[in-house]
C-alpha cells in the first residue's frame, strides 16, 4: 500500500479513481490489474468477479456506478446471467462493436475473452452517435468513465475515447480483453475429443491459445471477415474521402469556435466557391467536430487534388488514383490544413497535426464508394460433435457508408442481436432455428434509420423486438437456413473440385504424374514440379527429377514457388516426403495460391452504380447528396426543405405530423386541409447493391471432405 494513503480502503479509492479516469489501453490495463491485486481479486473468476469487486468497493463515487450497471443487468432478458452460465465466448477485435458485444454477453452470464491485435487505442476519428446509442451508453455509466460523453448537444465521439469507455466496462464485468494478441484462425476440435474450438493466435504461447469456447465473435473491422462466410460488395460513383486531426489544445479561442455538423456545397454555394476562388480546394462538403482531437471529414473533387498536386496522376481506377504511390503526402497535409483553417474562418489559431498510431501525421485520404456487407450473420460449424456458433458484428458484417453516420449505430444494434442470438444458443435453442432467427433480424439490418426504429429508447434492450417494430422473428424459416448453408457448403465442394481438375487438367501431359485428390498424390513432389513446368517451363527441369527422391522433388518446387511468387512453403519437404497422413486443407490452401498466381485470375469487376448523388429530394426534386440527406417516414430529402407545407417552419425529427394519403408534412401546429387531398409519387429508392462474387481460400474451407468421392458426386 501506497504510505501516503492512511487506509487500505482509501487506497483502493484512490486505486479505482484512477482506473476509472485513465486515457490510454495500457493506463486502463495497468491500473485494473493494480486494483485487483490491492483488493485481492482474480479477475479470471468472471461468475463471481463484479459481485465482488462490488462489495470491496462500496464508497459513494463507485456506487454510482454500480447502481447504472446494476440496473441494466437487472432486466429480465439477462435471467440473472443465467441463460450463458455455460457458455464460452471469444470475441475477436476490441473495437467498439466487439466491446459492446462483449458486454451484453457478460450480463447473460457467459465467460467471455476479447483479443485485439493493437495494443493502444489511437484511432482519433470521430462517430456520429444516434439518439439511441447516447442514451445506451449514459446508461451504463458513459459519463463517469469519460466527463465529456456528449456534453450539451453533442452527438459524437472519438472512437478511441468510445473504446476507452467499453474497455473498462467490460473489464469490471469480468471480461478477459488481451491486446498485442493477433487472431490467426480457428482450430477445430482433437480427434482425441480432449479439446473443443480453440483460436491459433499469435504470439503462439499466448495463454489465450488454450482457451476453448463455443462461440466466436468476429468483430475485427471491415477487413476481417471468417472464413465460410460470403461478403457482397457494394459500390457507388467516386467519392473521395479526406479525415484529417489536429491537436485540440482546449483554450478559449478553440473551445469557441462552432462546429460544422455537416455543411453540403447545396446549402453554402458562397462557401464553397469562395474556397474554391480562394484556395482552390473543391468540396463537396465538410464537417468539423471537436472531442480530442480537431476532427475534419470532407469530400474532395478529383480535379482539385490533381491540380493541387495532392494525386500525381489521373487515372480511371479508384484503387491505382489513390494509391499510395500516387498520392504527394505533403500536397495532400496542406491541402487539409487549409481546407480546415478557411472552415473555421482561420480562427483555430496554431493548427497542429494530431499524430495517428504511427506517429505520423493524422491525415488519410480514402475511397469511400466501395463497401462490404456479409450475406448472412451467423453460421454454425460442427466438429467431432463439437458445435460452433460464430456471429458477425460491426463493420465486418456491415461496412457503413461514413457520411451517413450509421456506423456505430448499425454496429451496436448488431451487437444486440447477436447477444439475443447468443442467449438462445445459450438457453438450448435448436441450432437452425438459432440462425433462422439471427438472419430474420439481419435483414433489417441496412434499412434501419433513427426514424424507422423504435423511439421507446428507455425500452431498448437485447430482445430486438424492442427496437425494430413490426419484427418477424420468423421471416426466416430453419429449413431456408439449412438450404442456403447447404448451398455454400456445395459451392465449397464445387470449387475444390474445380481446383483438383484444374491440377489434372495442367498435369495431365506428365506421364510420371497421376493426380487422384488434393493430399496423397502430392506427396512424391512431381505433381507440383509438372505444374510448375506447364505454366513456367523455363524455371525446371522434370526430366532430372528422380521420383523416389521427394524430399529433393518437394525442396525443389517449394523454392522455386517461394523465390518467384511469394508463396509460402506449407511444410517442410522432408514432412511432405514421410509424414503418414498429408493433410488436405493445407494442400488446398498452398495449391489455391498457385492456382491464383499463374491464372492471375482476376477478380471481377464492378459496373459502378451512382451511390453519391443519383438520389431527388423527396421536396424539391433536386439533386441530393448524402451528407445533406434527411429522412422521415422512409422520404429522403435535403433538410432545408423538410417544412410544414402550410407555414413554412422547419421540422424537426419527432415534431412533425405526416399524411401518408398526401405524402405531406405539417408542424404540430397545423395539419392536411381535409378538401386539399391529393396525389404524390413516393420516391423509390434505388437498388444499389451489386452481388460480387470473388473465390478466395477461405471459401474452400468450410468443407475438408474426399475430394474424390464428391468428385464422382457432382459430375
Ligand atoms: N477511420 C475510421 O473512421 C474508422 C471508423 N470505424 C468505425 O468504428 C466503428 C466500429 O467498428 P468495429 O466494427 O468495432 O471495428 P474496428 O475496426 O473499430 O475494430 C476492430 C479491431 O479488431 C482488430 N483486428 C482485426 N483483425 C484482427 C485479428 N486478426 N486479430 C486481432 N485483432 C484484430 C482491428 O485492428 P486493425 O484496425 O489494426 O486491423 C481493430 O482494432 C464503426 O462505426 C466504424 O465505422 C472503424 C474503422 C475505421
Amino acid at each position: 500500500m501506497s504510505q501516503s494513503f492512511a487506509s487500505p480502503s482509501l487506497y483502493a479509492h484512490a486505486l479505482f479513481d484512477r482506473f476509472v479516469a485513465s486515457q490510454t489501453c495500457k493506463e486502463v490495463q495497468q491500473n485494473f490489474a493494480e486494483l485487483c491485486h490491492h483488493l485481492q481479486l482474480d479477475s479470471q473468476d468472471y461468475h463471481h468477479f463484479y459481485n465482488k469487486l462490488k462489495e470491496k468497493l462500496n464508497y459513494w463515487k463507485a456506487k454510482e456506478l454500480w447502481q447504472k450497471i446494476d440496473k441494466r443487468a437487472s432486466h429480465p432478458d439477462y435471467e440473472q446471467g443465467k441463460p450463458c452460465a455455460k457458455t464460452k465466448c471469444l470475441v475477436l477485435g476490441a473495437g467498439p462493436c466487439g466491446l459492446r458485444t462483449a458486454v451484453e454477453l457478460a450480463l447473460l452470464g457467459a465467460q467471455v475473452v476479447v483479443l485485439e491485435k493493437r495494443t493502444s487505442f489511437s484511432r482519433n476519428n470521430v462517430l456520429h452517435l444516434w439518439p439511441y446509442t447516447i442514451r445506451d451508453l449514459r446508461n451504463l455509466g458513459a459519463k463517469k468513465f469519460y466527463g465529456r460523453f456528449c456534453s450539451g448537444s453533442l452527438d459524437h465521439i472519438s472512437i478511441r475515447q468510445l473504446q476507452l469507455i467499453l474497455l473498462k466496462l467490460v473489464l469490471l464485468l469480468g471480461v478477459e480483453v488481451h491486446t498485442g494478441v493477433n487472431f490467426k484462425g480457428l482450430l477445430e476440435p482433437q480427434a482425441s475429443g480432449s479439446t473443443g474450438w480453440r483460436a491459433l493466435v499469435h504470439p503462439e504461447s499466448h495463454p489465450a491459445a488454450s482457451y476453448q469456447f463455443d462461440v466466436f465473435i468476429s468483430a475485427g473491422g471491415g477487413r476481417f471477415v471468417p472464413d465460410g462466410f460470403k461478403i457482397k460488395e457494394l459500390r457507388g460513383k467516386l467519392a473521395i474521402g479526406i479525415t484529417a486531426n489536429f491537436t485540440n489544445r482546449r483554450t478559449a479561442a478553440e473551445t469557441q469556435v462552432a462546429e460544422i455538423s455537416g455543411v453540403a456545397r447545396i446549402y453554402n454555394q458562397k462557401f464553397f466557391q469562395q474556397l474554391h476562388t480562394e484556395m482552390g480546394i473543391d468540396l463537396e462538403n465538410i464537417v468539423y467536430y471537436k472531442d480530442d482531437t480537431h476532427y475534419f471529414v470532407m469530400t474532395a473533387k478529383k480535379n482539385s487534388l490533381l491540380k493541387k498536386g495532392v494525386i500525381k496522376q489521373d487515372s480511371s481506377d479508384a484503387e491505382q488514383l489513390l494509391a499510395q504511390a500516387n498520392v504527394d503526402q505533403e500536397a495532400l497535409l496542406q491541402y487539409a490544413y487549409d481546407a480546415a483553417q478557411f472552415s473555421t474562418s482561420h480562427k483555430l489559431p496554431d493548427l497542429e497535426f494530431a499524430l495517428n498510431h504511427v506517429g505520423k501525421p493524422d491525415v488519410a485520404m480514402f475511397d469511400f464508394t466501395c463497401m462490404h456487407r456479409a450475406e448472412y450473420a451467423s453460421l454454425v460449424r460442427e466438429r467431432r460433435g463439437k458445435k460452433l456458433l460464430i456471429g458477425l458484428v460491426g463493420d465486418c458484417l456491415v461496412e457503413p457508408f461514413w457520411p451517413l453516420g450509421t456506423g456505430i449505430a448499425r454496429g451496436f444494434l448488431a451487437a444486440f442481436d447477436t447477444a439475443w442470438m447468443v442467449r438462445n444458443w445459450g438457453k438450448g435453442v435448436t441450432h437452425l432455428q438459432v440462425l433462422a432467427e439471427r438472419e430474420s433480424v439481419y435483414q433489417l439490418l441496412s434499412q434501419t434509420t433513427p426514424e424507422n426504429t423504435s423511439k421507446n429508447y428507455p425500452a431498448y434492450s437485447i430482445d430486438p423486438s424492442t427496437r425494430y417494430p413490426n419484427v418477424n422473428l420468423s421471416s426466416i424459416k430453419p429449413k431456408q437456413v439449412r438450404r442456403k448453408r447447404r448451398s455454400t457448403e456445395t459451392d465449397s465442394l464445387r470449387r475444390m473440385v474445380d481446383l483438383l481438375s484444374w491440377c489434372q487438367k495442367h498435369t495431365a501431359w506428365c506421364e510420371r504424374v497421376q493426380v487422384k485428390d488434393l493430399s496423397q498424390s502430392w506427396r512424391s513432389g512431381l505433381a507440383l514440379c509438372a505444374l510448375i513446368q506447364h505454366f513456367r517451363p523455363k524455371l525446371i527441369d522434370m526430366s532430372s527429377l528422380d521420383e523416389n527422391d521427394a524430399v529433393h522433388n518437394n525442396q525443389l518446387a517449394f523454392d522455386i514457388l517461394q523465390r518467384e511468387f511469394g508463396i509460402e512453403p506449407i511444410m517442410s519437404a522432408g514432412d511432405m516426403a514421410s509424414s503418414k497422413e498429408i493433410d488436405q486443407l493445407s494442400v488446398v490452401l498452398y495449391l489455391t495460391q498457385v492456382h491464383n498466381v499463374f491464372t492471375e485470375a482476376p477478380l471481377p469487376k464492378v459496373p459502378a452504380t451512382d451511390l453519391g448523388s443519383s438520389e431527388l429530394c423527396y421536396f424539391c426534386h433536386q439533386q441530393l447528396y448524402v451528407l445533406e440527406r434527411g429522412s422521415a417516414e422512409g422520404k429522403f430529402f435535403h433538410r432545408s426543405c423538410f417544412i410544414c407545407q402550410q407555414c413554412g417552419t422547419t421540422l424537426r425529427q419527432g415534431g412533425y405530423t405526416f399524411y401518408p394519403d398526401t405524402g405531406r408534412f405539417y408542424c404540430e401546429e397545423h395539419s392536411e386541409p381535409v378538401e386539399e387531398k391529393g396525389e404524390e409519387g413516393e420516391l423509390q429508392q434505388a437498388d444499389l447493391s451489386t452481388g460480387v462474387q470473388v473465390w478466395t481460400i477461405s471459401e474452400l474451407i468450410p468443407l475438408c471432405i474426399n475430394v474424390p468421392i464428391l468428385f464422382n458426386m457432382l459430375h
